[in-house]
């Protein structure tokens, strides 16, 4: 099975791939299930986001899919190699050879300039980076003229612009954003959501992204809805409206179960939440 599965992984343009997979938190009566055996397939040269209610299991997913958290059962497969299983040291080099992040604090180093954060964790590798794919990425993120900019001398957009560069700088099999544009105002995030749309269209990469808003998971191909830990829905060529109208019936759900609409850790609804970053700021 796991053979095959990787076989056809690698075959149909699969870049990642979870089987099972099952994350649980704590033990005994404070046990809590983040992940409830979650199938998914990540397609190669596409633009996906993962959305759902806080907590669902967003964050999760995508640490359990990209190396960065041990699972407690199932298989995860990036592109035909299972990374379940992998000792610390071969997935460190993984992550750092076959993956691109982005998160929402930019994760800049402050003393180092902007090319020097771009090319940071190829030379940590020792790799020697590929000039024309940079120039290529440097060219497409508009980064030119802020090469030797350090990041304090940077707005927020031009930062996450640094960050994006830095995770397509080694070209990797797949970039993981995690709310990317979470700490910009719109405008600096929908430069930033249409960079990552050209990542995907004009130089082939692959996103995942988890977003709280509909503005920004309708720049996607396909949207994951997670509830609970499970993947409940997907959509394909979203649009913000169509997301938050998704998103809205959860807040039925809970309301169904609950006697009225179950406050998030955010103290306000899925929906309202996501009205509030994405729909609302006008994308
Ligand atoms: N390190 C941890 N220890 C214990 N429980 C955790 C841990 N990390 C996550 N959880 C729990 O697992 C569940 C899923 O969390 P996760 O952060 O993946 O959700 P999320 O959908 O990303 O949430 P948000 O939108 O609020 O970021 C939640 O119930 C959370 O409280």
């Amino acid at each position: 099975m796991s053979t095959s599965a990787a076989e056809h992984a690698q075959d149909t343009g699969v870049a990642a791939r979870a089987r099972g997979l099952t994350k649980a938190y704590g033990t005994g009566e404070t046990t809590v299930l983040a992940l409830d055996a979650v199938d998914v397939d990540i397609a190669r040269g596409r633009f996906t986001a993962v959305m759902g209610p806080s907590g669902s299991g967003k964050s999760t997913l995508m640490h359990c899919l990209a190396g960065l958290d041990t699972v407690s059962a199932g298989q995860v497969w990036l592109g035909g190699t299972e990374i379940t299983g992998l000792r610390d040291r071969e997935l460190t080099r993984l992550r750092r050879d076959r993956i691109g992040f982005m998160f929402q604090s930019f994760n800049l180093i402050p003393t180092l300039n902007a090319l020097e954060n771009i090319t940071l964790p190829m030379d940590i590798a020792g790799h020697r980076p590929d000039e024309k794919w940079l120039d290529q990425v440097i060219d497409t993120l508009g980064l030119r003229d802020r090469l030797k900019h350090r990041p304090a001398q940077l707005s927020g957009g031009q930062q996450q612009r640094v960050a994006c560069a830095r995770a397509l700088a080694s070209r990797p099999e797949l970039i993981f954003a995690d709310e990317p544009t979470g700490n910009l105002d719109s405008r600096a995030g929908l430069e930033v959501l249409g960079f990552l749309r050209e990542a995907v269209d004009g130089l082939g990469q692959t996103v995942v992204m988890v977003t709280h808003d509909p503005g920004a998971a309708a720049h996607s191909d396909l949207v994951l809805f997670l509830a609970d830990g499970r993947i409940v829905d997907a959509m394909e060529r979203p649009t913000a409206d169509a997301v938050l109208e998704r998103m809205k019936r959860f807040d039925g759900i809970r309301s169904t179960l609950g006697g009225q609409p179950d406050a998030t850790e955010h103290g306000d609804t899925a929906a309202s939440h996501a009205a509030e970053r994405g729909v609302a700021e006008g994308d």
